[in-house]
């Protein structure tokens, strides 16, 4: 289990993060979201002591990063994948890093497979796509089997079968019992793979809520209406004090009225209803919901 702790960074004036506290309970995938700069990457970078937090710290099983016994058993990280050593080849870069940590070739063979690298495994690491580059930090981050993952966007750059397998990755790394952190700007890829959400906005946790739980607290629902008499129906809704966008096939959005209410207004007027349904809310929505006004 990690627990981090009032975590702050402060960079001269800007508070990249500013008070951040939440935990990783084992099994489940915590998505780690927020507008460019809001600070997800800092806070991993010093979850696994790769940057000073000038107050707060972050304990995994009880203790911080630093004073762990086998780290890389503990918390794997993917962070930037650019700064991998461009004139080493793939599988060199594993076994490398393995050696330095105790851990078998083995191990750095079957994740080259298991990441789908086998083929480019003698290249050199500098002619990797960016794709290939995060499979590869993605095989590192495994490299000791850990309790913990610890991902800064681990699907940038993957295709769209890479998008499906990380997914389904995550998924079965999790079922094993392990506790992950994923960060992305991909809404609706999250809103398939992660169990709970922490959204950051200018530094600070906005939201750390389960997925279902957030939507419902922060999604408009929105009823579409498609009927005979557009024009009358929106002069009704509208006395009502619902919200009508127009559509440009002259169905209407409505807010602020379910779609029951809306039946039995344009029963009681007479007006036919060719469709009238409640749109399921986003993770999107909620989304911009949340971070409205938080970006740097
Ligand atoms: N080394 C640094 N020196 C100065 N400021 C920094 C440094 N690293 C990050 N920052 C600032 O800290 C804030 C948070 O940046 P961070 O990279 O953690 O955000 P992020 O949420 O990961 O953003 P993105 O979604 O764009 O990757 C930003 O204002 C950024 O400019």
């Amino acid at each position: 289990m990690i627990e981090v702790h009032g975590l702050t960074k402060k960079y001269g004036a800007v508070r990249a993060v500013h008070d951040v506290s939440f935990r990783l309970e084992a099994g489940v995938i915590n998505g780690f979201v927020g507008p460019n700069g809001a600070g997800k990457s800092t806070t991993i970078r010093m979850m696994v002591g790769l940057d000073r937090p000038t107050s707060g710290h972050c304990l995994i099983d009880g203790r911080p990063y630093a004073r762990l016994a086998a780290p890389l058993r503990a918390v794997g990280a993917l962070l930037d994948v650019e700064a991998i050593h461009p004139g080493r080849s793939g599988r060199d870069h594993l076994r490398i890093l393995a050696r330095t940590h105790g851990i078998g070739a083995r191990r750095a063979d079957e994740l080259l497979e298991m990441v789908g690298l086998v083929g480019s495994a003698s290249r050199r690491v500098g002619g990797y796509s960016l794709g290939m580059r995060q499979r590869l930090g993605l095989a590192a981050a495994l490299l000791g089997d850990p309790a913990a993952l610890l991902l800064d966007e681990p699907a940038n750059g993957l295709d769209p079968d890479g998008i499906i397998w990380i997914r389904s990755l995550l998924r079965g790394l999790a079922r094993e019992g392990r506790a992950i952190l994923v960060s992305s700007h991909l809404m609706g890829e999250l809103a398939q793979t992660v169990d709970r959400l922490i959204v950051l906005g200018r530094g600070r946790v906005l939201a750390d809520a389960s997925l279902a739980e957030l939507v419902s607290r922060n999604a408009t629902r929105v009823v579409h209406t498609r009927t005979e008499q557009p024009d009358r129906l929106e002069l009704l809704l509208r006395e009502r004090e619902a919200a009508v966008a127009r559509r440009p096939d002259g169905s209407c959005e409505v807010t602020g009225m379910t779609a029951d209410e809306v039946a039995v207004l344009a029963h009681h007027a007479g007006i036919l209803l060719y469709e009238n349904t409640t749109v399921p809310a986003s993770l999107e929505d909620a989304y911009l919901t949340l971070t409205r006004g938080n970006n740097r």
